[in-house]
């Protein structure tokens, strides 16, 4: 797009942001803008996905799991996007979950969480342990929350299509982490999606200020003493982000901003650096400590299990060190020209708060590979009493006996007994399915619970609190459905599932043709012996987990040769 596109009071807004730098900045929307790609640690390591990635791609500095790929490249247009090895996502919208720093076994809350990008970052930092909460109050954007989520093969998380208002009661102070990426003006979308440039004529800044108001106040009931509150917005409007930060430090005395540290100055030289000092350590790390063990028969895989462990933890360590010293340069510190804005009456916040608000990020277009973002982290400041008043508190939790309101048939909403099947509905074919399919014997497994709406059976988390009343999308990980002594797995179970899960496998290199029509739905031609099983004595016939690769895409039915294709046909590839 071209700068003299951008709407005129935005450039005059700009202006009295950046001042000097405004040239640069107005000269970036003319530039080629980034792309990007994160890959799905749930499913794949990111050396093994770097050695297999179908396009080139490069480090996103800030992003442990991000890649650029090049313009031209159409990676929703692989085999590997429909095994959800990685979600499309803007660079500097990976920034607020890296900032959120989630460790697996935590509660998390994604509050405005559709499409789900920041919600699927979430998931792969939580490695399956803990609860991931993910809510939008939009119904039909919750759609493809859900979609991405089942995609990325996210087993515990639970969504929500609430206001964030009707969940304070059931969740004051449970989170450790929350991310609130809140609705906002888009400014930062205008080179993405030209469209927002019309829409951020009609929506008022103002209006979404006070929405974010709102959500911040909400939010902050429901984090837990000590907890982690990430706001972040995709727009530069400094009513959005700094004053909004502002004003919510003077009016939440316990809360204080975590000074941290993006590298958006980070250049390729630094870069580079980094990557060899990685390739080094572990190359020594492997000669040292693992090497004799890897010559005593360790296959390949194991040999990738490890070097993506010791990539992970140096690659921390050298990120550390590098993000110390480019500390002062890379993000917004000590730049107070918000408050020269127009609007901004002298003494308007207190000098805590515009101290604090200088440690927030920015991440600009002009200075980095990415659209732009602004991240502020926010930390609860509970006392030691109220630390532990909380830690008795969660020990004494109730697990979940929720109801759901979900679309009966016929259109009306029914409450439905959680963790009991409908009357008449046996569990008996779900159990068997997982005694033949599933190489552990079962579903759910032992971290999970067993939850039924109707005859639709879900693993859900375990130790969230009652949720009655809450509108409750998904309880957890989709099973399947039981219907007249029947189970249909559903397609979310398959793609929760590696192939080492199952005992009954199908898998097609992507070189072979008929993996592109399995994803469009056809019945394929199977040999017998291409149905691999772990025992000999489990026949061909039946469900099959159909990979490509190795990465479950779906399920399929093998019988006398032909497979019959499970792939749903709202997934299909067009
Ligand atoms: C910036 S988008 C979120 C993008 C998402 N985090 C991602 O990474 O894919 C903001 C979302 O907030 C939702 N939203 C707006 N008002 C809300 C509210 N009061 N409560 C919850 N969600 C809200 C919108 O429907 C929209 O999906």
């Amino acid at each position: 797009m071209s700068r003299s596109e951008l709407p005129e009071l935005f450039v005059s807004k700009m202006k009295d942001l950046l001042g000097g730098e405004l040239k640069e900045f107005l000269d970036s929307y003319e530039q080629p803008r980034a792309f990007g790609i994160r890959v799905n640690t749930l499913k794949v390591g990111m050396n093994e996905f770097l050695e297999k990635s179908p396009f080139a791609v490069t480090s996103v500095p800030w992003a442990a799991e991000g890649l650029y790929y090049e313009e031209g490249e159409r990676p929703g247009k692989h085999p590997y996007y429909h095994a959800g090895l990685y979600y499309i996502q803007e660079p500097s919208a990976m920034s607020p979950v890296e900032l959120l720093d989630v460790h697996p076994g935590e509660r998390v809350l994604d509050l405005c969480a559709a499409p789900g990008g920041k919600s699927t970052q979430i998931a792969a930092k939580l490695q399956g342990r803990g609860v991931l909460v993910v809510n939008d109050n939009h119904s039909d954007r919750v759609k493809a929350l859900v979609k991405n989520l089942e995609l990325f093969g996210v087993r515990n998380a639970v969504v929500l299509n609430e206001k964030p208002e009707r969940m304070l009661a059931p969740f004051a102070g449970f989170f450790d982490k929350i991310l609130i990426d809140a609705p906002c003006s888009g400014e930062g979308m205008f080179r993405k999606e030209e469209g927002m440039m019309a829409q951020w004529e009609r929506h008022s800044v103002t209006e979404c200020s006070l929405m974010q108001h709102e959500l911040l106040g909400q939010a902050a009931q429901m984090l837990a003493p000590g907890g982690r509150l990430v706001y972040s917005t995709c727009t530069f409007s400094p009513e959005e982000n700094e004053a909004q930060i502002a004003e919510f430090l003077d009016s939440h005395e316990d809360f204080e901003v975590v000074r941290v540290f993006v590298n958006d100055e980070m250049n390729d030289e630094v870069n580079d650096e980094m990557n060899n000092e990685v390739k080094g350590k572990i190359n020594d790390g492997m000669n040292d400590e693992f090497k004799g063990k890897i010559n005593d028969g360790m296959n390949d895989e194991v040999n990738d299990k490890i070097s993506d462990k010791i990539s992970d933890e140096i690659r921390d360590e050298i990120r550390d060190r590098i993000k110390g010293k480019s500390a002062g340069v890379g993000f917004s510190s000590g730049r107070p020209d918000w408050l020269r804005m127009p609007w901004c009456s002298e003494g308007a916040y207190s000098a805590r708060a515009v101290a604090a608000v200088a440690d927030t990020v920015r991440l600009w277009p002009h200075r980095l590979k990415g659209e732009g973002h602004f991240v502020a982290v926010l930390r609860q400041t509970g006392t030691a009493a109220a630390l532990s008043a909380a830690v008795v508190e969660s020990a004494a939790a109730q697990p979940v006996a929720a109801t759901s309101k979900r679309s009966g048939r016929g259109g009306a909403l029914r409450e439905a007994r959680a963790a009991a099947p409908q009357a008449g509905v046996s569990l008996e074919p779900l159990q068997a399915f997982g005694r033949e399919l599933l190489r552990s014997g079962r579903v759910p497994e032992a971290a999970e619970r067993l939850v039924c709406f109707g005859e639709h059976a879900y693993a859900a988390p375990e130790g969230l609190p009652e949720l009655n009343g809450v509108k409750i999308v998904r309880p957890g990980w989709y099973l399947g459905a039981l219907h007249r002594g029947r189970f249909q797995p559903s397609h979310a179970m398959a793609m929760g599932l590696l192939m080492e899960d199952a005992t009954r496998t199908i898998n097609l290199l992507t070189s072979d043709g008929r993996v592109i029509r399995y994803l469009k739905g056809e019945t394929l031609e199977v040999a017998e012996h291409e149905v691999v099983r772990d025992d000999p004595a489990l026949g061909a016939r039946g469900y099959c987990l159909i990979c490509v690769d190795g990465f479950a895409v779906g399920w399929g039915k093998w019988s006398e040769g032909m497979l019959k294709n499970e792939y749903p046909s709202g997934w299909r590839w067009t």
